[in-house]
């Protein structure tokens, strides 16, 4: 794979049924659900890409068993008693969810990462951490690299936290909070949280796992000591993955249709159907899948993506390539995901001639011709998925780096040329 990839341009609207993988946010939170409960269970379906691997090879390295079976990864709790180094690559969900854990092993877990990492956000958990009872060694960084001194059990209890970096300081204190000795009641004290289908999307795993959630109260969410009961779990497709593939309907006046778009689900991927339809595209959500027809322009749009901020660079893509005005808001916190997805979103749909500005906490895009060149994607999965949608209508576009797509999606370069150009191809 070169470095710099030619994003595959159609001839002409594309027709196409396509499937995706598992989703990372449900196979991650299963995985980690399936090592802390009472028994042995099933994860069906899983996404098998960098940071789902990383997660297993984390709950692997304290003890837990985890094994292929047909494709599906059979999950036996294991005793957590031994010493143990977690890589978490690039990934938020290993960084975040799994120190909550390790502090119910018996034995010192340490975590780094990818270079980057070190500047993801992580110091609110960390001290919140501290104040449930779990020993921490972070140097006084309130970063990566850090130490967990696990001990075998956690107090828990009662916290205050500032969320508004990442929903997922609360979806991790809550995935373990039912194995602490007196729960969790987190408490979020700061600007609005974040991402909050994905908080949906843990207190619902909790639930199906038997654990009992109290989210009655805005910014407040109290999850009960108790038993983790053994549930298998399907995983769903990855709907902000699909992002880029309902784009290529969306772009190319064509129509795309993911197979097994559930018919009710947390991720916030599905919101892209309420995005889509008001940039001018047909959606239909019916027994074969999610079907969206795209429109011969595409229009701006004025959207708070707040709650999905994970779909800002692929709805960035498309509204460069609408006839009118965009206005993205509401994702200040983006600025601490793989890359600071808003300077490169702005620095490279510019370096291409878009016209954007930047904003504290979003982008503006107007109409604009656009040429080829090189877009660089900062490790960014998602920055990839945006290079690779521009090329959808603009000649010469090369994606750099569209290896590191494989974050969250195995072989995405094969499935995106199969999608663009078809079996021949
Ligand atoms: O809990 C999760 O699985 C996720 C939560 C979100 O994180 P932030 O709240 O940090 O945006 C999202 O962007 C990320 O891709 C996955
Ligand atoms: C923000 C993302 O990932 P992470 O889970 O690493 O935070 C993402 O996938 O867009």
């Amino acid at each position: 794979m070169s470095e710099h990839w030619p994003a595959p341009r159609p001839d002409g609207p594309v027709e196409r049924v396509v499937s995706l993988p598992g989703s990372k946010s449900l196979t991650n939170r299963a995985l980690l659900l399936a090592a802390i409960a009472d028994g042995p269970s099933v994860v069906r379906r899983p996404l098998r890409s960098r940071d789902t691997l990383l997660m297993a090879s984390a709950l692997g390295a304290l003890g837990t068993g985890i094994d292929d079976v047909d494709g599906d990864w059979a999950v036996t709790p294991g005793p957590w008693d031994r010493d143990a180094d977690v890589d978490c690559g690039l990934a938020g969900t290993v960084m975040r969810f799994v120190p909550p854990v390790a502090g119910l092993a018996r034995g010192t877990v340490g975590f780094d990462g990818d270079p980057h990492m070190r500047q993801r956000p992580v110091g609110p958990m960390l001290a919140a951490l501290g104040v449930l009872g779990v020993r921490i060694d972070d140097g006084g960084r309130g970063a990566l690299p850090f130490s967990v001194a696990g001990a075998g059990s956690v107090a828990g209890g009662t916290v205050t936290i500032d969320a508004s970096a990442s929903s997922q300081f609360v979806s991790a204190l809550l995935l373990a909070g039912a194995r602490y000795d007196h729960g969790v009641d987190v408490r979020h004290v700061g600007k609005p949280v974040p991402s909050l289908p994905h908080i949906e999307m843990t207190v619902q795993m909790l639930r199906r796992h038997g654990v009992e959630v109290d989210d009655g109260d805005a910014n407040r969410w109290a999850v009960a000591p108790g038993p983790v009961k053994a549930v298998d779990h399907d995983i769903e497709p990855d709907l902000s993955n699909a992002a880029p593939f309902l784009a290529l309907a969306a772009a190319t006046g064509g129509r795309v249709t993911v197979r097994d778009w559930p018919a009710a689900t947390t991720q916030p991927g599905d919101q892209l159907r309420e995005i889509l339809a008001l940039m001018g595209c047909e959606v239909d959500l019916g027994d074969d899948g999610l079907t969206v027809t795209g429109p011969t322009r595409l229009t701006g749009v004025d959207l708070d993506l707040h709650d999905v901020g994970e779909l800002t660079p692929a709805i960035a893509a498309l509204c460069a390539l609408a006839d009118s005005p965009s206005h993205l808001r509401g994702v200040a916190h983006i600025r601490g995901h793989e890359t600071d997805r808003i300077t490169a979103l702005a620095t490279e749909l510019g370096r291409l001639g878009g016209d954007v500005t930047e904003r504290d906490d979003g982008l503006s895009i107007s109409p604009a011709p656009l040429h080829g060149g090189v877009f660089h994607t900062y490790a960014d999965h998602r920055m990839a998925h945006a290079g690779v949608i521009l090329g959808l209508a603009v000649d010469g576009v090369l994606v750099e780096d569209v290896a590191t797509t494989a974050k969250t999606f195995p072989d995405f370069a094969g499935a995106w040329t199969l999608a663009v150009h078809g079996a021949s191809q």
